[in-house]
């Protein structure tokens, strides 16, 4: 991964970051998932969390140290965790993350992840699961630049990773003709103070 692009730009995109057979692996176990796996996503997070269909639609579950395909995940961000940290002493403490399935017309309205000053969220990432995505498929994820125009358009295609910092760009996801699968996570700062335990979501 390119850290120096993430360095001078704050986003890089990583068109391969893990092998086809280990997306695979994580395609099949997120599409086999029964509906009582998911929840209806929300927005804002601990007391302020609600859910909003016309802000976002897509249905997530929270991946769990416990659940060993799930834990594998986990351990391979918290190793970019420490490379980021290395490279860039950024001081990230930890990291979660979801699965995310949108479905046919399902979108995410345009956001920022994490709000100045407000948030410990400080890198977001997203990885995408879904084999042989085409343009016609939709479902892209838009970033755009502080005067509102499209820095970059991606394809959620199988093995893409794309990183940003949260507080930063604002991005949208569009409607897409297919069942779209990623995982989204944040690298967090530790924000706890006077011994008030800084919850995770
Ligand atoms: O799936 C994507 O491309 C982005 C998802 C997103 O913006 C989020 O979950 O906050
Ligand atoms: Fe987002």
């Amino acid at each position: 991964m390119d850290l120096d692009r993430l360095a001078e730009q704050g986003y890089v995109i990583v068109p391969k970051f893990l092998a086809p057979e280990q997306c695979h692996e994580l395609y099949q176990y997120a599409t086999q998932l029964a509906p009582q796996d998911w929840q209806q996503a929300g927005i804002g997070r601990a007391d302020q969390y609600t859910t909003n269909s016309a802000v976002r639609q897509d249905k997530i579950r929270w991946l769990q140290r416990e659940v060993p395909y799930e834990n594998a995940y986990l351990r391979m961000m918290d190793q970019l965790r420490v490379e980021i940290n290395r490279y860039l002493f950024m001081g990230l403490f930890d990291y979660e993350c979801h699965l995310a399935h949108y479905p046919p017309g399902a979108f995410y309205r345009k956001h920022l992840d994490a709000f100045k000053g407000r948030s410990n969220r400080i890198l977001t990432t997203v990885f995408y699961l879904n084999p042989e995505w085409t343009e016609a498929d939709g479902g892209q994820l838009v970033i755009y630049g502080d005067r509102g125009e499209v820095l970059e358009t991606v394809l959620p295609e199988a093995g893409k990773l794309v990183v940003f910092l949260s507080d930063v760009f604002v991005h949208e996801v569009l409607a897409g003709q297919r069942d779209r699968y990623s995982i989204t996570g944040w690298y967090r700062l530790n924000a706890s103070i006077g011994g008030i335990v800084d919850p995770t979501r």
